[in-house]
């Protein structure tokens, strides 16, 4: 029987240590960390997280902004937003919630927002930051993944890691982030023949396609770290209810650790927000990252 990985705890640790630091940081520096988060439309789930967003930097005493728009914006009124917050000193992260109605073009809204202000670490000066093993902004979900696989195995070396999904968001940083840690690592995608036994092979298995349960026990190599990514809203016997990529019932019995699915993934993304936002507000006022925070996110 797998061990399960308690993200949610793990990250109200987290989240706790780095509300402490905030208080510091505005006793010793007067520095109030300030994130804004905008969303545009009304998606249920994005009104979800946007929301959770604001009400856990408001926990952590940072200050927060939020700007909802509406689904039909203009582009250029939502670059216009993003080029006062990348000018207002107050606001040192802002963060676009994904996905974006169609009539915006998320690849020019994204590569509008000062990279040192990207705290979800999407800005191509991010991107190529982490690619060339730099100290640029990390993305949020998959700097959570990493916390958990590092704080479960310890030293990942040498282990073979298959990244089930190749997004911009999550499978190709994570894919980045396990070859820094040197893993042997594979990307699986839609495309990929024989994904079973790519699967099979792997010592950590990290799902993040957005298909409900589609990784079953029997894909899982037996002991392996199981870090599920997906959160899938589905309905099942009347009733609506989140489920992961990984069919979490029979991987249990496999996995040597999984995480779950809610309470696994999700919570670590908000919480790695918040580091990335009192990183960024360390950087901005040219102030080191307390220790205190790093060791409460990998120690
Ligand atoms: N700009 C961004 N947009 C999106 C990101 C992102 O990192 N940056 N990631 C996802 C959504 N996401 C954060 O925005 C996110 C998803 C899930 C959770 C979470 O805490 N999930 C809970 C369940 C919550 C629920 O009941 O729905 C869990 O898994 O336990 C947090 C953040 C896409 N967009």
């Amino acid at each position: 029987m797998a061990t399960i990985i308690d993200g949610k705890h793990y990250a109200e640790r987290l989240r706790a240590e780095i509300g402490r630091q905030v208080v510091q940081l505005r006793e010793a520096h007067l520095v109030t960390p300030g994130l804004a988060v905008i969303l545009v439309g009304e998606d249920p789930a994005s009104q979800v997280y946007v929301r959770n967003k604001a009400r856990q930097a408001r926990e952590a005493t940072m200050a927060s902004f939020e700007y909802r728009l509406p689904h039909g914006v203009p582009q250029e009124k939502l670059l216009e937003l993003i080029e006062r917050l990348n000018a207002d000193p107050a606001v040192h992260g802002i963060l676009v919630q994904l996905p974006l109605p169609p009539q915006v073009d998320a690849e020019r809204v994204i590569n509008a927002i000062r990279p040192d202000k990207d705290i979800d670490g999407f800005h191509p000066v991010n991107v190529g930051s982490l690619a060339t093993g730099g100290d640029g902004t990390v993305p949020c979900t998959p700097l959570g993944c990493m916390m958990l696989l590092k704080h479960h195995l310890g030293d990942l070396s040498g282990l073979r890691a298959l990244v089930l999904g190749r997004s911009n968001i999550v499978g190709k940083p994570m894919a980045t982030l396990l070859l820094r840690e040197n893993c042997t690592v594979t990307i699986a995608h839609s495309k990929t023949v024989g994904l079973d036994e790519e699967c099979r092979r792997a010592d950590i298995l990290i799902a993040a396609v957005g298909r409900p349960r589609m990784v079953p026990g029997d894909w899982i190599k037996p002991g392996a770290t199981v870090i599920d990514v997906g959160i899938n809203r589905i309905e099942e016997n009347g009733k609506a209810r989140l489920v992961g990529d990984v069919d979490f019932d029979s991987a249990v019995a496999t996995a040597g650790a999984i995480t779950p699915v809610p309470g696994g993934v999700g919570p670590m993304t908000i919480a790695c927000l918040l580091l990335n936002t009192l990183e960024a507000a360390c950087r901005q006022h040219g102030l080191p990252v307390p220790a205190g925070v790093m060791e409460a996110a990998w120690g």
